[in-house]
């Protein structure tokens, strides 16, 4: 048996990300919260005849806790999206939503994996990490920052630079660093297969580093007020806590993704500082799955001139997001 549960399940990214994960095999149990319309999404989601059991849960009556109790996976695309204009900075504003889910998750499950799309998802990672450890429960290697949007748009985006059928993910980009324009850190240079026509070109390859830093802008400014990117995060988000779900529950184990991870003692992440040459506490690097979640974090590896330039600016950027988050204090309670 296994339970999912999806924070924001009314959205636009919860909404279509909900249908993905009731259309995984592996889920038995999905449980959607919201604070609007989760009743109705989980109604209508259960006519399709697929083995995870439905259920929709309003604040009201504890409904957080409720959809949460017992869970195996919380995925959270919780918060509010940018409009032109904004930098995702300017969506600290979700710190206190994701602060109170934090809570709600160590009340009612706090041995779930927990996957993190709500934005800045540099600074909203440590809003839960801190949340977590007040609660005594935090486990570093289940908190995991969805980055999985960058390494499929970096994918598709050389796919077409180059020409080729954008099959599902048959480039192979590791993007490491942040989510959030120069903390983004695509690696061209470990591409498999490699793609030295890019590579050689520098105006083709500052181009696309520009298109994978800034993709998600690309949405917004089509979107025109409407939102952000929801279908291909819902995609993104789904294969992630696939990944996530095969290696704890499938006997998968040994996939190697990236994800924007705390890098604290017990991590294990002492190494990845010292390549980076940084003492910052969230990252998103190389982690290999297993069934307790980061079963290993790994080297980021070689990168070329290029890059330890950007590797400079993702760091310089990162270091103030990360600290906003840990020195994040919720509102108390309204009385
Ligand atoms: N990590 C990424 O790569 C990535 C990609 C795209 C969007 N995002 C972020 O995901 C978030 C959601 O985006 P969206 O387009 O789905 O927004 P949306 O406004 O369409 O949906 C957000 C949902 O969250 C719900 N919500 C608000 N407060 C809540 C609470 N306390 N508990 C539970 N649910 C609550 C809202 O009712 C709404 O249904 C945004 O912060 C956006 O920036 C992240
Ligand atoms: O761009 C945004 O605000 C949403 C998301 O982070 C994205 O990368 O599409």
């Amino acid at each position: 048996m296994v339970k999912a549960v999806v924070c924001g399940a009314a959205g636009g990214i919860g909404q279509p990300l909900s249908l993905l994960l009731k259309l995984n095999p592996i889920i038995t149990e999905l449980s959607l919260y919201d604070v609007v319309n989760a009743v109705g999404v989980a109604a209508d989601l259960s006519h399709i005849p697929t083995p995870a059991q439905v259920t929709g849960f309003l604040p009201a009556d504890n409904g957080a806790e409720k959809a949460l109790k017992g869970a195996d996976i919380v995925v959270i695309p919780a918060g509010v999206p940018r409009k032109p204009g904004m930098t995702r900075d300017d969506l600290f504003v979700n710190a206190g939503i994701c602060a109170t889910l934090a809570q709600a998750i160590a009340n009612a499950c706090p041995k779930a994996f927990i996957l993190v799309i709500s934005n800045p998802v540099n600074s909203t990672v440590p809003v839960f990490a801190e949340t977590l450890k007040k609660a005594g429960v935090f486990d570093p290697k289940k908190l995991l920052g969805v980055s999985h949007l960058d390494i499929i748009r970096a994918s598709t985006f050389v796919a077409s630079v180059l020409g080729k059928p954008t099959e599902a993910l048959h480039y192979t980009i590791p993007v490491v660093g942040g989510h959030s324009g120069a903390t983004i850190l695509p690696l061209l240079s470990q591409a498999k297969p490699a793609i030295p026509d890019i590579l050689n070109d520098k105006e083709k390859r500052d181009a696309l580093v520009n298109r994978i830093q800034f993709g998600g802008d690309e949405v917004v400014k089509a979107k025109d007020g409407a939102g952000s990117a929801t279908l291909s995060m819902a995609q993104a988000g789904a294969e992630f806590a696939n990944y996530v779900l095969e290696a704890a529950f499938g006997g998968k184990k040994g996939k190697v993704v990236q994800a924007y991870i705390n890098l604290g003692a017990d991590a294990g992440g002492e190494g990845i500082k010292k390549e980076i040459g940084t003492d910052l506490d969230y990252f998103s690097v190389n982690i290999e799955l297993g069934p307790s979640g980061i079963e290993k974090i790994l080297p980021i590896g070689q990168i070329d001139d290029v890059e330890k330039g950007l590797l400079e600016a993702a760091v310089k950027e990162l270091g103030p997001s990360i600290e906003k988050g840990n020195s994040f204090t919720p509102a108390p309670p309204k009385l």
